[in-house]
């Protein structure tokens, strides 16, 4: 099924049961879905299937960051099972990149979208400098979503606060996946560098993750589809 809305609803639950009744709820027309840490750990590939059976494109947010014959063999099961979009580090580094865009270019037929994570949205510079980086968040991000495009990804995940700035610098089709999607008036929580649906299409994120402020709120059927109408997606 095709989906018009750049929103990926991130289904962050302690199990399958709960993720598949929001799932349920969800329409593949109106949001894709991404299946991160908690959700894979508790239901393992199954949670995959499921979710394909009810027509989702899924996200497969699983950041994979290890030796590059690891993380290639990683994100090749990951294209098998049908994944719409996997994830891995960009600090893994030029070689390990580069072994994942071959081991996907070697599988017939694949469209998996591979995608580095740059600096996570949950950071800001005080948290750079603790773990040694002498740089601002948006110089880090500028100078790993470089060293992703030159190593075969097709975009990065990134804050919308710096969708403006790669768009500009690395061209308007390589995909921007930003976390951090805060609806004016929706919690914080552990998220730094934050942007409403809104600016964020305006600065030119491809598509918005949004977990909490859908999945946690009393309707989240209501959210998504005021945030899609706001971005003027047809239901
Ligand atoms: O930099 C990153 C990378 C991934 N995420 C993931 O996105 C969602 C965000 O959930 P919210 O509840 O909307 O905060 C979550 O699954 C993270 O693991 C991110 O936030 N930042």
């Amino acid at each position: 099924m095709s989906c018009q809305s750049p929103v990926v609803v991130a289904l962050d639950f302690p199990t399958m049961t709960q993720s598949i009744e929001m799932a349920k709820r969800l329409d593949p027309s109106q949001c894709r879905v991404k299946v991160g840490k908690e959700l894979f750990t508790t239901a393992g590939p199954a949670i995959l299937d499921e979710l394909h059976k009810l027509g989702f494109d899924i996200f497969l947010d699983l950041k994979f960051h290890d030796i590059p014959n690891t993380v290639a063999n990683a994100v090749s099961v990951a294209a098998k099972a049908g994944v719409w979009m996997v994830n891995v580090h960009a600090t893994g580094g030029r070689r390990m990149m580069e072994a994942s865009a071959n081991a996907l270019q070697q599988l017939p037929d694949h469209n998996t979208l591979l995608i580095a994570v740059t600096v996570l949205t949950s950071m800001d510079q005080s948290d750079l400098i603790e773990i040694g980086i002498d740089a601002t968040p948006e110089q880090h991000v500028k100078r790993l979503a470089a060293l992703a495009k030159s190593s075969g990804m097709d975009g990065v995940v990134c804050s919308a606060q710096e969708s403006n700035m790669l768009s500009s610098n690395l061209g308007k089709d390589f995909v921007l996946v930003t976390p951090g999607i805060r609806p004016t008036g929706s919690a914080q929580g552990d998220q730094k560098r934050i942007m409403t649906p809104a600016e964020a299409m305006a600065a030119g994120s491809h598509y918005l993750v949004m977990g909490r402020p859908i999945t946690q709120s009393a309707d989240p059927i209501a959210v998504l589809t005021q945030v899609n109408s706001d971005l003027g997606v047809i239901a």
